[in-house]
């Protein structure tokens, strides 16, 4: 399997978009015309830089206009056409999509199309040059994959073929099982792109929020596997036209789309067995069992605040590393780790962001499968030497310089505590039980990467994207959701650096975990343990339980009970949620503390920003500038 990428889908100039795309492990590249009339390099140039980069030039496109023209733009459409035929001679390609026609003049017609390119067919033979046809979704005459498809069968020309790209198929709702039908030897490129499912022109739809397949809601996985139907064994190229993008990271767009690329792949091939697919083989997604740790990265002061923090939450210290300055402190199944060495990873990430979370251990089926996947999909293994009696954890880099680590009991990893840690037990504490979910935050920009990161290597499903109103500004929220909340991380992305969110970034150069919920299963009974322990919780304002009671209602007392501990209330049709915020402290990171009915499926999302007026109110008590 050859994987490609369209030069359009990455930003920057077409030399930083090819060595991008190179360092992402792609074989080829279509190059978007625009690209290349921006460069000033000659075509030869471009088809010689694209070969030191060891990337194949697999497609040019596009080629507008074509079809169905009346004399005399049908001659001159013809003369274009050759003109290209000649440049692609120098850029080193054989293969040109045309889309199809938007031209006003054009005419309707499948015999008429069909002799048009026929004739072209003929032309672009002499020239060793084979033509691909693609249906665009707002096409004049042609706008599904069925009439193109028509059409190329009537020219029946071997150098004219079809083109096909997920995008239009699938957002004009056609149905993708209709590829099957056609012999893979006529399918001469496919493209990929997904979507977020959003009602509007489907012009602008695509132009400007295609994403990489799994980043959106069109079932990308369905369209390829009937590509795979037809016994097409060309390249698969991702096409994305996405305004983020082409404003992000050119190398981060890149990684992206190959990961994308590879896990779509991957699935084909598990989905559709009896193809024998020349895919990559990786384990396929890890079953995730639960966090097993999370480490702060801390030193001095401000770790004993964080300690002191911990102990205010019910956790016991439960040991201390044989080797270095790390500590173990644990709840119920909730193990945190604070780590107060001055080298390696958290040594580095403490420099860099202060006290934050350096790294998240997950309790998985195989620790050893899920690097070799994370691997296979372009991530980097992370290894750090380990001391005398300690084991060698695997672990993976995440995104935005985050490290993961993974334990499983078949490799008798999970003994690390008792071996590294000489710790043993599970201090009930307050009553706090379990990690219910992590919070992430990042710029907006972000988001997609880090779903797409989550979904590709775990078997976990995202939700919607929902809007949080913070006093000045918009995060969204979305949540990446493993089954029977093994795993449960919500994303948040800030578009201002005045949000909480945006400040958490500032603040911290970038850190990720800003809040970590831990679950109870009697909520008033821990806060009132915790008090006792000198926890102070985030005060709610009265005005958020006269609302609370206007919307529900509550059995005797509870509604007083909530407003006197700061509680706060959601419910859906699956059950009652409560929920109790710390203060922050070091840069912003605080702790939640929740109840959850086993059917209750949200998050509190409603209660947000009610909690974030209640937190820069506080923060402004403190006299930190309004910025
Ligand atoms: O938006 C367009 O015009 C356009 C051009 C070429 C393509 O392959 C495509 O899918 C869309
Ligand atoms: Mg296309």
């Amino acid at each position: 399997m050859k994987t490609s990428i369209a030069t359009v889908s990455i930003s920057g100039t077409l030399t930083e978009k090819l060595e991008a795309i190179a360092a992402a492990g792609y074989d080829g590249i279509e190059i978007f015309e625009q690209d290349f009339i921006a460069y000033d390099g000659s075509p030869a140039d471009v088809g010689r830089m694209a070969r030191d980069h060891g990337l194949e030039i697999l497609l040019f496109q596009p080629f507008r206009d074509f079809e169905g023209l009346p004399e005399p733009l049908r001659a001159k459409a013809f003369d274009r056409a050759e003109r290209k035929f000649d440049l692609m001679g120098e850029l080193g390609t054989d293969l040109v999509l045309i889309c199809s026609s938007c031209h006003p003049q054009a005419l309707g017609g499948i015999d008429r199309a069909a002799d048009d390119f026929a004739e072209l067919g003929a032309r672009a033979a002499r020239r060793g040059i084979r033509v691909g046809y693609e249906a665009l979704a707002w096409g004049k005459h042609v706008n599904d994959h069925r009439d193109a498809w028509e059409i190329v069968r009537r020219a029946d020309h071997p150098n004219i073929g079809i083109i096909l790209d997920s995008f239009h198929t699938l957002a004009r709702k056609i149905d993708p099982e209709t590829i099957r039908r056609i012999p893979g030897d006529k399918v001469f490129f496919v493209q990929l792109a997904d979507a977020p499912l959003i009602e509007m022109d489907l012009l602008y739809w695509s132009r400007h929020f295609r994403n990489m397949p799994g980043e959106g809601d069109l079932d990308v996985t369905a369209f390829m596997r009937a590509v795979m139907a037809t016994g097409y064994r060309g390249p698969v190229s991702l096409e994305i036209f996405n305004d983020q993008f082409r404003g992000g990271l050119a190398r981060a767009t890149a990684q992206d789309g190959y990961r994308s690329l590879v896990s779509l792949m991957d699935d084909v091939r598990r989905q559709e067995p009896d193809l024998a697919l020349d895919v990559p083989l990786m384990p396929a997604r890890v079953t995730l069992e639960g966090v097993s740790f999370l480490e702060f990265t801390s030193r001095g002061e401000e770790a004993k605040r964080l300690e002191a923090m911990l102990q205010s939450l019910g956790f016991a210290r439960a040991g201390r590393h044989l080797n270095k300055a790390v500590t173990l402190w644990q709840q119920g199944d909730i193990r945190i780790v604070v780590n107060q060495e001055t080298t390696g990873h958290a040594g580095a990430t403490f420099t860099a962001r202060g006290t934050t979370i350096c790294d998240i251990g997950l309790s998985v089926s195989s620790a050893a499968d899920v690097v070799a996947r994370a691997e296979a999909l372009g991530a980097d293994a992370f290894r750090q030497p380990a001391g005398a009696g300690e084991l060698d954890i695997p672990a993976i880099r995440g995104l935005s310089g985050s490290v993961l680590h993974f334990i499983d009991a078949a490799s008798g990893l999970d003994r690390v505590w008792d071996i590294e840690f000489a710790a043993s037990g599970r201090p009930e504490g307050a009553g706090l039980t379990r990690v219910d979910h992590i919070a992430q935050t990042m710029t907006y920009d972000e988001m997609l990467s880090w779903s797409l990161f989550y979904t590709s290597l775990f078997d976990m499903k995202k939700s919607p994207m929902v809007d949080v109103i913070d006093p000045d500004g918009l995060v969204r929220s979305q949540v990446v959701e493993a089954p029977d909340g093994a795993l449960r991380v919500t994303l948040n992305g800030a578009d201002s650096h005045r949000t909480l969110a945006g400040t958490f970034l500032s603040e911290t150069f970038g850190a990720s975990v800003q809040h970590i919920a831990l679950a109870t299963e009697d909520i008033f009974a821990t806060l009132e343990k915790l008090s006792a322990l000198g926890f102070t919780p985030l005060p709610m304002p009265p005005n958020y339980y006269d609302d609370l009671a206007s919307r529900f209602d509550f059995p005797t007392g509870l509604l007083a009970r909530m407003k006197a501990a700061n509680v706060l209330y959601d419910r859906d049709d699956g059950g009652a949620f409560f929920q109790c915020y710390s203060r922050a402290f070091a840069g912003g990171v605080f702790f939640e503390i929740l109840q959850r009915d086993a059917g209750y499926r949200g998050f509190g999302a409603p209660n947000a920003p009610f909690r974030i007026a209640a937190q820069k109110r506080l923060l402004r008590a403190k006299g930190v500038p309004e910025r």
